[in-house]
């Protein structure tokens, strides 16, 4: 093996993270600040372990993401000559693991080819579900059942566990969703006999493996005599329990993690997996890297001013070597309109001024939802800019098509995949006869695949000849794609598309929509080229079975960045978990959206506060932070709060700026005043400030699904309905001398004199171009600008 270049990767280490990649006596946390290289340190472990003997298949590395273990491994296998990409045992969780449940799934009764589902199979299946158990459907919602699923899973209890347990009964009880237990018995039987897992079996289903097969756990822990984990912080319970049973208490076990940037609690994220790691690993070695190599001290500064707010941490001095670099900005906008274009405007500048790239550049929110505005203002200055972790390409329609249809070559039970495709492209099985074969399926307990193969159970179903002919056309169909060969990937997929008839469904229109599925169908086609040559080179098999299996794993935050092209990027904070920028804007810093309306514990805001501490810390040179005076929700404008963290970072490094007047009318007249005369408007008006003194009520109710109480709905009604009109309705009409006004016909102009009471009440302006006027406050329509 090349030793020459072994001293090499310890060179580039600081003192403190060399020991830690030497030390190999014991378990060892590595507790790595933001940007204190992490991701050096692991590589340089692997290299270092192989160095001493390790053979790289004795050595698992766990990831959070595909793209980080992909780094990895070629980082290694290009470093250390005689080391392949497929020798290394380099993975997310749930990559590693899947590949172990193939391996020994005749011990939990699957089949080695079985599916993964994603949240869209899920879903469905959990209507079906939710229909033959003819629950109330606005009660028990795909969501609300599997987020319970998910969490049992995560906790490892299983359908017994659920049904013996007093816990959860009284819990679901107090709910009212006490048959969620007969939902998630169903929602497991469905799964088995579709021979197909969910994302949290992957997990559950090692640990059953581990925990109940003596042979396979004496199998893997003679293979694995180092584990590496990634971003320890973010583990769960399950995953937790894995390690444990895997390794052992005294097990070669090297986590590295940033307690403050645990962000997936809402996933099931435990923090004291790593705050209490020593509990679990006795003889535990500790490492802090504390040294910050990306940002610049203002930037880290700010960041730790904020995180220190947290009481739930590990202690540790994060610093920066670096310059203290420019300010933290902090900018207060009017509207969110006006923080749209205030941030596209920044990007201008940056880009114009600064000479920044524009790839240098990343905007980050705390929901979706907030790209819109920010896109529209990007387009509008012809700015490039892409969403990072938006609509998974998986989830388009025409793609999910041919990827069931794949799947369902791969996996016959696949009873998603046969009810997503037996009518798709249409074939004259309508829904009817869809029910009905259902419907057998469900009375007399005949697998999907078995009622679509035989004459006399469809016509049992209740479906005519015509049906019944179509159906068994669409089985031999499926028959004749599995004679197909499943190691030529390429060959099986184009045929696949034209042999269904989908590339005549999708593909031959000229209308945008038709133009845009031949793009995403042929876009397919490349992925899977491409997908062969990686597999090729890397030494991997790439038959249909590795390809769904690879494609099942791919997450939001795998996407690839596209190193030639410049574009800002757009995306939640929780995608740019681990990324880096020159210049980082943070937009929605509000109460109620950044602490999201959803966290209401001391819990959940220390998560919050750790999101934004992990938004700050991607910034290397630049950080503009962003929050409006108001936004427009669920159909009405609120007023809003700034977020508490904006105090919490104020201070040394960071500079604030208020806002000017508002704008809630979007008239081009007051928008041209507001530039003109901004100086001498820095405040927010006085309906603002008499918005924000309402107890706070649920704002977000679209967005949040929360059932806002009809009290809190007439409230925010009669807020919006002040801020819409900020003068008619008021009962003292809020004019006084001195304020700043403007009439719909006279103009701008000053109040001079208010006089008179209730309805005579009068006020004296002296307007810019016609001179003075006295009106009657009931009637003219004044909007005031201060
Ligand atoms: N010893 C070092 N000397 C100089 N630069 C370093 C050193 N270690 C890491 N870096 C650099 O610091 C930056 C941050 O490293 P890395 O991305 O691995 O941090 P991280 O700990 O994963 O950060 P985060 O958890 O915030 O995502 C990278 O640009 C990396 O090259």
């Amino acid at each position: 093996m090349t030793k020459q270049i072994f001293p090499s990767y310890l060179d580039k280490l600081s003192d403190v993270q060399r020991e830690a990649v030497e030390y190999c006596s014991g378990p060892a946390l590595v507790v790595a600040g933001a940007g204190s290289g992490k991701t050096r340190v692991l590589v340089a472990k692997m290299m270092h372990l192989i160095k001493l003997g390790y053979q790289p298949w004795t050595i698992m590395a766990l990831t959070f993401t595909n793209k980080a273990a992909r780094e990895m491994k070629s980082r290694i296998a290009s470093e250390l000559d005689g080391v392949k990409f497929r020798d290394l045992r380099v993975g997310t969780f749930h990559s590693v693991f899947l590949r172990i449940i193939r391996r020994f799934s005749d011990k939990l009764g699957f089949n080695r080819d079985f599916t993964i589902y994603d949240t869209s199979e899920q879903k469905s299946l959990i209507k079906k579900i939710i229909k033959d158990l003819s629950l109330d459907d606005k009660k028990y919602t795909p969501k609300i059942c599997l987020s319970n699923i998910s969490n049992a899973k995560n906790r490892l209890v299983s359908v017994e566990d659920y049904r013996n347990s007093d816990t959860l009964k009284k819990a679901d009880k107090r709910n009212r969703l006490e048959s969620l237990v007969d939902v998630y018995t169903a929602y497991q039987q469905r799964l088995f006999e579709s021979n197909a897992l969910d994302f949290d079996d992957i997990l559950y289903y090692s640990n059953i493996l581990l925990r109940d097969f003596e042979d396979v756990r004496q199998t893997l822990r003679n293979e694995v005599k180092y584990l590496l984990i990634d971003e320890y912080q973010d583990t769960n319970f399950s995953q937790y329990v894995l390690i444990q049973q895997l390794m052992g208490p005294q097990g070669l076990v090297f986590a590295v993690g940033d307690d403050a940037q645990s962000i997936y609690g809402f996933r099931g994220a435990n923090l004291d997996n790593i705050l209490k790691f020593e509990e679990a690993y006795p003889s535990t070695k500790i490492f802090k890297l504390e040294e910050n190599y990306r940002s610049t001290k203002n930037i880290v500064n700010v960041a730790n001013r904020l995180i220190q707010n947290n009481i739930r941490q590990i202690k540790k001095e994060v610093f920066s070597s670096r310059d203290k670099g420019e300010k933290v900005f902090v900018k207060e906008c009017f509207s969110e309109i006006k923080e749209a274009e205030y941030l596209a405007q920044q990007v201008s500048e940056a880009h114009s001024r600064k000479h920044y790239s524009y790839r240098d550049i990343a905007i980050l929110y705390r929901t979706n939802a907030q790209s819109r505005l920010l896109e529209q203002e990007l387009r509008k200055r012809a700015i490039p800019f892409k969403i990072q972790g938006g609509m998974s390409f998986f989830a388009i329609k025409e793609i999910k098509d041919v990827m069931a249809y794949l799947k369902l070559i791969n996996n016959p039970n696949d009873s998603e995949a046969i009810m997503r495709t037996i009518n798709q492209p249409k074939r004259g099985i309508g829904s009817t006869s869809q029910e009905r074969i259902m419907l057998l399926a469900r009375e007399r307990g005949y697998a999907l695949s078995d009622i679509i193969a035989d004459e006399k159970l469809l016509s049992q179903a209740g479906l005519n000849k015509g049906a019944t002919k179509n159906v068994l056309q669409y089985n031999e169909l499926l028959e004749a794609l599995r004679t197909l060969d499943q190691n030529d990937l390429k060959s099986i997929v184009t045929k696949t598309i034209k042999l269904t008839g989908l590339y005549d469904f999708y593909c031959q229109g000229n209308d945008t929509e038709s133009i845009s599925q031949k793009e995403n169908i042929n876009e397919l086609i490349n992925g899977i080229t491409q997908y062969e040559i990686n597999q090729h080179e890397n030494g991997e098999d790439a038959g249909l079975s590795d390809f769904l299996t690879d494609m099942s794993l791919v997450t939001d935050q795998d996407a690839e960045d596209d190193k030639d092209q410049d574009y800002v990027s757009l995306m939640t904070v929780h995608a740019a978990k681990g990324l880096e920028y020159p210049m980082v804007m943070i937009a929605g810093l509000e109460e109620e959206l950044f602490p999201s309306a959803y966290s209401k514990s001391e819990k959940d805001l220390e998560e919050e506060r750790r999101l934004f501490y992990v938004a700050i810390t991607r910034a290397k040179e630049e950080c503009i932070i962003t929050h409006a005076t108001s936004r427009y929700q669920a159909g009405y404008r609120t007023s809003s709060v700034e977020s508490r963290f904006l105090k919490e970072i104020e201070g040394d490094g960071c500079e604030r700026e208020k806002g000017y007047i508002s704008d809630f009318s979007n008239d081009p007249d007051v928008e041209r005043f507001q530039r003109k005369n901004h100086e001498s408007f820095d405040r927010p008006s006085w309906q603002l400030q008499e918005a924000r003194n309402y107890d706070r009520a649920p704002k977000y109710q679209d967005r949040y699904e929360a059932t806002a109480t009809k009290k809190n709905c007439r409230r925010l009604r009669k807020i919006d309905k002040t801020l819409d009109n900020p003068i008619y309705d008021n009962v003292d009409y809020g004019v006084y001398p001195g304020n700043r006004v403007k009439h719909p016909k006279f103009g701008f102009g000053t109040v001079i004199i208010v006089e008179g009471e209730g309805a005579n009440k009068s006020a004296t302006v002296e307007f810019e171009t016609i001179g003075t006027k006295k009106l009657l406050l009931r009637f003219a329509k004044l909007l005031r600008l201060d």
